[in-house]
C-alpha cells in the first residue's frame, strides 16, 4: 500500500497537540542534563588550571581562594552539585519522554484499532490480518521506540554540538573550525544514508507483515495442516516467507552497517587535529594547559555520540515510516458511514428489499433484482445451493454491505438511514462460522447484553438447547471458553452462539447455517424454542437442511442471485420445482 501521509511525524505533532507541554518539558530536561553533563570536563580543566596555575588560576578569580586544596575543594563541591542536577534531570528527562512515548503509543493504538473496527468489512476480508495486526502492534511499537529512544537521542546530539561549539568557540574558533570539519561530513553522509534506506526498510516491513500473517494463518489452520500431514510442506512455507525477511533485513543492515566506519574516519580526523594542533598552540603558549586538556576531552565528546547517528536515523527511520502506516490506516475512510435515524417506537423486524443488485469489491453481481418482503413477526426461509447469495443477502440485511442498487428496508426505513444500534442492535445474528470470544460461557452468552442476570443468561441457553451441557461443563456458566470457542464442539458452539442472540431479544433473528452442526434431535428441540421466540420477532433462517425450515411462513429459493421460487413448504412441495426436488433427495424418497 503506497503511503498517503507524506509528512508523517508533522501530522503526528499536529495530531497530538495535548501532548505537547509534556514534549516541551521533555526537551527541557533533556537540555538540563546535556548542560549538567559537559560540566565536569569543564571542571577538570579547571582542576588542572588550578594545579598548574595555583593562585592565578581562573578559579582563584572567580572565588578569591588562593589555596589550591580549597579552591579543589570548591571544584568538589560544584561537582557534587552538578552531579545531583544531572541525575535528577536524567531521571526526569527519562521518564518524561518514556511518559510521553506510551502515552502516545497507547492513543495512537487505540485509536487505529478503534478505527479499524468501523471500517468496512471488506475492507478487512480484501487484506490479510496479518497486515492489519503488523500495523496496530509492530508499527505502533516502533514508533514508541523512537519517540523514547530516538528523540532524546537525536536531542542530546544535537545540544551536544551546540554546548560543545561554545566551549570551543569561546576557547579558540580556529580549533572549533577543525574539530567542527567532520561535522558535516557526517551529516551529509547520514542524509544519503538515510535515502538509501528508505526504500530497505519498506521492504522489511513488507516482509514482516508477509510473516506475520502467513504465521497466523497457519496457526488458526493447524489442524488443517495436521490432518494433511503438511507440517514439512508448511515449515519450508514459512522458511520461504522467513528467509524473505531475513533477507530485507540484511540488505537494510549492510547499508546501516557500512555507514559506522565512515564516521569513525571522520571523527579521527577531527580529534587528531585538535590533539596536534590545541598541542601546538599549547606548547607555543597560546592556550592554557587546562583549556587544552578540555578540547582534547570535548573533542571526543563532540564527536563520538555521532557514530549513533546512523542507529538514530535507524530508528528515525523506522519510526516514520510505520507511522506513515498507521496513519494512513487512520486515513482509510469509514465509507459505510451509519445513518442517523433511532425509531421512537419498537422495532416490528419487517424486512423489505427492492430491486437489490449487490456484489463484492470489482467483482461481478451475486444478487440481480432481488425483492422480497418479510412482515414482521413472521419466519421467512432462504434456501438454495451453495453459492446461491443467501449469506450475501443476510449480509445486506445487517448492513455489512450496502448494496449496488435498491434498497434495504427494516420497518420501512432503508437501513442506510438507520444509526448502528438501530439497525445492529434490533438484530440477533448467528453467522455461519460462530466465533466465540475466550472468556466464560456467561460472557459469551451475554455479549450482546453484558448486564444480563444469570437467570437471563440460563434462560436464553434453555431456549438455544444450551442449558443441560453448559450445567454439565466443570463450571457450568463459569467454564471457560478458550479462544474461538475451541473447547466446546461444533454444535455446542452453535448454541452458544443462538443463546447470545436470543438474550438480545432482538426484533428480528437473522440465522445463517446457525443449527447445521446440531443433531436431529437437539434441532428439534431448538426449532420449538425458536417458534417461541419466533411469536415475538421476526425471523429469517437461511438453511440447507429443509427440516429446519419446513415450518417458516415462506420459504425463498434462491438460484444464482435470483428468486427462483417462494411459498410455504407444502405450496413448493405442491409446485414440484426446485424446492420439492430438494426436498425428495434429503427426505430419501429420491435417489442422489
Ligand atoms: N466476502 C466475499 N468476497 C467476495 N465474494 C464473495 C464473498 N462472499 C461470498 N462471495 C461470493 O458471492 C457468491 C454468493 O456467496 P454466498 O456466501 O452468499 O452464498 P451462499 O448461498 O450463502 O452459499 P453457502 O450455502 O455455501 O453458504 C459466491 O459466488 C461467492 O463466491
Amino acid at each position: 500500500m503506497q503511503p498517503v501521509v507524506d509528512r508523517p511525524l508533522a501530522a503526528l505533532w499536529q495530531r497530538y497537540g495535548r501532548f505537547r507541554g509534556r514534549f516541551v518539558l521533555a526537551v527541557a530536561m533533556s537540555t538540563l542534563n546535556k548542560v549538567a553533563d559537559v560540566v565536569p570536563e569543564l571542571l577538570i580543566g579547571a582542576a588542572v588550571d588550578v594545579v598548574v596555575r595555583g593562585a592565578d588560576s581562573f578559579v582563584a578569580d572567580v572565588l578569591g581562594v588562593e589555596s589550591r586544596y580549597a579552591q579543589l575543594g570548591w571544584l568538589a563541591v560544584v561537582n557534587l552539585l552538578v552531579w545531583v542536577v544531572e541525575s535528577a534531570s536524567e531521571y526526569a528527562a527519562d521518564v518524561l519522554w518514556r511518559g510521553l512515548a506510551q502515552g502516545i503509543e497507547h492513543e495512537l493504538r487505540i485509536e487505529a484499532y478503534d478505527h479499524a473496527q468501523h471500517l468496512h468489512l471488506g475492507w478487512h476480508e480484501s487484506r490479510p490480518q496479518g497486515a492489519t495486526l503488523a500495523t496496530l502492534n509492530d508499527d505502533v511499537n516502533q514508533l514508541e521506540r523512537m519517540l523514547d529512544v530516538g528523540l532524546p537521542r537525536i536531542l542530546q546530539t544535537a545540544l551536544n554540538v551546540l554546548l560543545v561549539g561554545a566551549v570551543f568557540a569561546a576557547a579558540s574558533w580556529q580549533l572549533m573550525l577543525y574539530a567542527f570539519v567532520p561535522i558535516p561530513v557526517i551529516v551529509v553522509g547520514s542524509l544519503v544514508f538515510q535515502r538509501r534506506l528508505e526504500p530497505l526498510y519498506d521492504r522489511v516491513r513488507v516482509a514482516v507483515a508477509d510473516l506475520s500473517g502467513a504465521l497466523g494463518a497457519n496457526l488458526a489452520g493447524i489442524a488443517t495442516i495436521k490432518a494433511f500431514t503438511a507440517e514439512d510442506r508448511e515449515r519450508d512455507r514459512i522458511a520461504t516467507v522467513s528467509a524473505a525477511y531475513r533477507e530485507a533485513n540484511v540488505a537494510a543492515i549492510r547499508s546501516s552497517a557500512a555507514f559506522v566506519p565512515l564516521v569513525r574516519m571522520a571523527i579521527l580526523a577531527g580529534f587528531t587535529c585538535t590533539l596536534l594542533l590545541g598541542g601546538r598552540a599549547t606548547l607555543d603558549g597560546d592556550l592554557e594547559l587546562g583549556l587544552y586538556s578540555v578540547l582534547v576531552f570535548m573533542t571526543q565528546r563532540l564527536l563520538w555520540p555521532l557514530t549513533e547517528i546512523a542507529e538514530v536515523l535507524d530508528l528515525y527511520q523506522r519510526g516514520r515510516a510505520s507511522t506513515a502506516r498507521i496513519l494512513d490506516l487512520l486515513a482509510v475512510p469509514v465509507d459505510v458511514p451509519a445513518g442517523a435515524v433511532r425509531p421512537t417506537g419498537p422495532v416490528g423486524g419487517r424486512v423489505e428489499l427492492r430491486g437489490v443488485r449487490a456484489g463484492y469489491a470489482d467483482g461481478p453481481d451475486v444478487l440481480h433484482d432481488l425483492d422480497l418482503v418479510v412482515p414482521a413477526g413472521e419466519t421467512h426461509a432462504i434456501v438454495g445451493p451453495t453459492g446461491a447469495g443467501k449469506s450475501s443477502l443476510l449480509r445486506l440485511v445487517l448492513r455489512f454491505d450496502d448494496p449496488r442498487a435498491g434498497q434495504v428496508l427494516l420497518d420501512g426505513t432503508d437501513v442506510r438511514d438507520l444509526a448502528w444500534d438501530a439497525l445492529r442492535g434490533s438484530i440477533g445474528y448467528v453467522a455461519q462460522d460462530v466465533y466465540l470470544f475466550s472468556g466464560t460461557i456467561a460472557d459469551n452468552i451475554a455479549y450482546g447484553r453484558p448486564d444480563a442476570s444469570r437467570e437471563e443468561v440460563r434462560a436464553a441457553a434453555q431456549a438455544a438447547a444450551a442449558a443441560e451441557f453448559v450445567e454439565r461443563l466443570d463450571g457450568g456458566y463459569d467454564a471457560w471458553v478458550g479462544e474461538r470457542g475451541i473447547t466446546l464442539s461444533g454444535g455446542q458452539r452453535q448454541r452458544i452462539a443462538l443463546a447470545r442472540a436470543l438474550l438480545r431479544e432482538p426484533a428480528l433473528l437473522v440465522l445463517d447455517e446457525a443449527t447445521s452442526a446440531v443433531d436431529n434431535e437437539t434441532e428439534a428441540a431448538i426449532q420449538q424454542s425458536l417458534r417461541r421466540a419466533g411469536e415475538r420477532c421476526t425471523t429469517i433462517v437461511v438453511a440447507h437442511r429443509l427440516s429446519t425450515v419446513r415450518h417458516a411462513h415462506r420459504i425463498w429459493v434462491l438460484d444464482g442471485g435470483r428468486v427462483a421460487e417462494a411459498g410455504t413448504h407444502d405450496e413448493l412441495v405442491a409446485r414440484d420445482g426446485a424446492y420439492a426436488a430438494l426436498w425428495r433427495v434429503q427426505t430419501g424418497e429420491a435417489a442422489v
